[in-house]
């Protein structure tokens, strides 16, 4: 009988649900995904339902034991990594969601945030979360299910709902209803949590009206939070041991444990982080001060660049244009053409992130011509991912006054090499792609392992994840240089389109 033991990884993304188990040589010995539905009720807006999210995660485990043939007993733990910010109020009562999960990309509280900044609640929420006032974070999302679902306030006030984000739901429902529990970088992008003194923050539960009893608690992204009985009552019971945000995760994932080190994740957004040690760094130009992990007791910082739109501008051309059938012909069209004719795609669709949080910047081509066609636009789709990156890098460069020599990526996207050939042309920096992609998941299965002793210590993780493939920038700048100006230009054109009188 094998008695070989692994760690699950439940890797909850926007699009999809994973299930990936891991031996102890990192290697990936098995794996699940699930797609579910996104739900657009109004423009702007976006919503997942709680229910399918469950239902997708814990089918997709259930899936890859019987795939791999793997006993519920051969799992020493699971880790959990997840989107983030995205918010879901339930009834502990019932068990069952008051309300639609309001995704972290859903713009509805665009218009209360813009009256929290004319409140002066700006310099106070940078000072405390180390977030930039705006409706990407969980805070002003409960407080629209509070204010807007009947009864809600009341209920919370009585104690009768939950809050959480993605990790707290699933812990909770892996646990039948025993625990509620989030990690120090989930709850570090609700906008509510303070991030130096590792505390729900009074004054901006106060302001947004959130009652305190409906929080999680908030524990080490490595410990053992609870377990989950597999197989029913009598079943296996399996510690659930590491928590991360997903970009987190992937930033543990490869393995940039030292201050200095970054990594990019091109998925549905793009996640640049950058680990800072044990300091947080202010950000001046644009970016997120977060939680990077806490391991050991101690807490590591970092600073983050968001993009709203990465590889889900793929799945637009894809979806709602028809100009590709999946997402991998990208790269075949892009490299039918040599350059994108003057073409620039600003994908703003939910408004722009780091590092020019311009919520009311909408989607904009420029520079069409009549010789302009379908190849181009999808070259500049994939070049408007590699943009918004370097945005992200120059920004993060002038933050922590370093210059990046290298950047690893991983993420659904990185498949594409023409992408990242791109990618490191217009950063004039090597973009290096791990043999083993799903970083995300790597990180939470280390998170997890760490905890219940599978693996000894972050040194006897170091650098397991060896590099795929380098790609070296063309050396050309005076070419990057004038590219980059008209994605500038093009930048330009998107902001401030979204007529705010139209808000709800
Ligand atoms: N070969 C490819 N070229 C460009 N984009 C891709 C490619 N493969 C996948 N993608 C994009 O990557 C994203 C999926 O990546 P993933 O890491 O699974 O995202 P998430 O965790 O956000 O759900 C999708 O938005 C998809 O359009
Ligand atoms: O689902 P992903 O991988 O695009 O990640 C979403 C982020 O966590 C949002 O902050």
């Amino acid at each position: 009988m094998d008695t070989a033991r692994y760690i699950v990884a439940l890797d909850q993304g926007t699009t999809s649900s994973r299930a990936i188990i891991f031996n102890q040589d990192s290697e990936i010995v098995g794996s699940v995904q699930r797609e579910f539905s996104q739900f657009f009720p109004k423009s702007g807006w976006v919503e997942h339902n709680p229910m399918e999210i469950w239902a997708s995660q814990s089918a997709s485990l259930t899936e890859v034991l019987a795939k791999t043939g793997i006993r519920s007993d051969q799992i020493a733990a699971i880790g959990i990594t997840n989107q983030r910010e995205t918010t879901i109020v339930w009834d502990k009562n019932t068990g069952q969601p008051i309300y639609n999960a309001i995704v972290w990309q859903c713009r509805r509280t665009t218009k209360l945030c813009e009256e929290l900044k004319e409140q002066g609640w700006e310099e106070y929420i940078q000072d405390t979360t180390g977030l930039i006032l705006d409706a990407y974070f969980s805070g002003s999302k409960l407080k629209w299910i509070l204010d807007n679902v009947e009864g809600a306030r009341e209920k919370a006030e009585a104690g009768d709902l939950l809050f959480g984000t993605v990790d707290s739901w699933l812990v909770w429902k892996l646990t039948n209803g025993r625990v509620h529990v989030t990690d120090y970088t989930n709850a570090s992008r609700t906008m509510m949590f303070n991030i130096h003194t590792l505390q729900w923050d009074d004054k901006l539960l106060d302001m947004l009206g959130v009652p305190k009893q409906m929080l999680p608690e908030v524990k080490a992204c490595s410990e053992i939070y609870g377990q989950t009985n597999i197989g029913g009552k009598g079943g296996t019971r399996i510690p659930i041991a590491g928590i991360a945000g997903d970009q987190q995760a992937a930033l543990f994932g490869q393995q940039c444990y030292r201050k200095g080190m970054a990594k990019n994740t091109y998925g549905t957004g793009c996640f640049l982080l950058m680990n800072t040690g044990e300091v947080p760094v202010k950000s001046t130009h644009g970016l997120l001060t977060t939680i990077a992990f806490s391991l050991d007791g101690k807490v590591n910082y970092a600073l983050e660049g968001s993009v709203f739109m990465g590889g889900a501008t793929i799945q637009w051309l894809r979806d709602e244009m028809g100009l590709i059938r999946d997402a991998s012909d990208t790269q075949y069209f892009a490299s039918k053409v040599d350059d994108t004719n003057g073409v620039y795609l600003v994908p703003a669709f939910v408004g722009l992130g780091a590092p020019y949080w311009d919520p009311y910047a909408r989607g904009t081509i420029v520079g069409l011509t009549r010789g302009a066609n379908r190849n181009h636009i999808i070259r500049a789709a994939l070049e408007s991912i590699a943009y918004q990156s370097r945005d992200l890098l120059e920004a993060m460069q002038a933050d922590a006054g370093i210059s990046l020599k290298q950047l690893r990526v991983d993420g659904g996207a990185v498949a594409n090499d023409f992408l990242l050939q791109f990618q490191a042309d217009a950063l004039g920096t090597e973009v290096v792609r791990p043999s083993l992609i799903e970083s995300t998941a790597l990180g939470a299965a280390y998170l997890a392992g760490l905890a219940v002793g599978y693996w000894d210590s972050v040194e006897s993780l170091a650098e397991s994840n060896t590099p795929d493939r380098c790609f070296s920038p063309d050396g050309d700048e005076a070419k990057r240089e004038r590219l980059y100006k008209g994605w500038k230009r093009a930048v330009d054109c998107s902001r401030g389109w979204y007529d705010k009188d139209l808000d709800d």
